[in-house]
């Protein structure tokens, strides 16, 4: 038995004939902020599929909260995703709603509640994510920042037992930014939340992360710490995270020089 909230084993992901995740382990523990990066196309999305079990494996296991993805009854499943709060780029608030009602809809869709402990909960999530008040203005009327927070809101408000966010920085200025990592270690000190993280940003990633587990083609290069990432023998990695093309092209002419100078690089 394990105590992780996630276990991925032996994961091996398709699209069609196509295979784009070869072999994926991953251990998530309870309460344990998990950020995975990678470049594009490195099978991020593909794996958080898996996890929301909107993609089931082709061979391995996908366990979350203890269930086998692919063999749990359209009940279970149904069960699992309540405990799973999602904030994806692609799920925007609803426009024609103001950030109240949005935040509330969760709510109202899954539970039996009555409208003034909806409303309770509805504010409470508003107020962790510094918006208290603005549950009356329309989606329209917020900056980037306050969209991304009042989408946070909505994934929390079922108080999920894991959270998957899909690039929270995408979009945001530097200070914008900063601000959306500590909320979102705010939330877990709040709420104790499981959190998977997808971001291309590293110092989103090195703040907000106890471990990070990167991608490439398809398959873990490492998992790791912060500081283990960091030290990373992977040279793939040392070119990610110091944001080197993989292959260098060379400067023929700087390339004379040094041999000229002896001068080293
Ligand atoms: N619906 C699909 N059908 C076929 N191939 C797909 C599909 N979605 C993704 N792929 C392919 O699977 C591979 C992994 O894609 P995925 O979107 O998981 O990568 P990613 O790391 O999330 O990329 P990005 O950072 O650009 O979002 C890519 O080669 C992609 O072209």
């Amino acid at each position: 038995m394990s105590d992780s909230v996630i276990s991925v084993r032996q994961l091996n992901g398709f699209y069609g004939p196509r295979q784009v995740l070869f072999d994926v382990n991953l251990e998530v523990k309870p309460g344990e902020i998990m950020v995975i990066m990678g470049a594009s196309g490195s099978g991020k999305s593909t794996l958080l599929k898996h996890l929301l079990a909107l993609q089931m494996p082709s061979s391995g296991q996908v366990l979350i909260d203890g269930l086998d993805v692919d063999r749990a009854s359209a009940r279970d499943l149904k069960d699992l995703r309540r405990k799973m709060g999602v904030a994806f780029q692609g799920g925007a608030l609803l426009s024609s709603l103001t950030v109240g009602e949005n935040v509330r809809l969760p709510l109202e869709q899954n539970t039996k509640l009555d409208k003034n402990t909806i409303d309770i909960m509805m504010r409470l999530k508003l107020e962790l994510m510094n918006l208290a008040g603005f549950e009356n203005l329309m989606p329209a009327e917020l900056s980037g920042g306050m969209l991304k927070r009042a989408g946070l809101a909505r994934a929390v408000v079922m108080d999920p037992k894991i959270l998957f966010f899909d690039e929270p920085s995408a979009g945001l200025d530097p200070v914008t930014s900063v601000e959306l990592d500590e909320l979102i270690l705010k939330l877990r000190a709040a709420m104790n939340m499981t959190m998977v993280i997808v971001t291309h940003e590293l110092e989103s990633a090195f703040k907000i992360a106890d471990r990070i587990m990167v991608l490439f083609d398809g398959k873990v290069a490492q998992i790791g710490t912060v500081d283990e990432i960091k030290q990373s023998p992977d040279i793939r990695i040392q070119n990610l995270i110091n944001r080197r093309p993989r292959h260098e092209p060379v400067d023929a002419d700087a390339y004379l020089q040094r041999l000229l100078t002896g001068e080293k690089r």
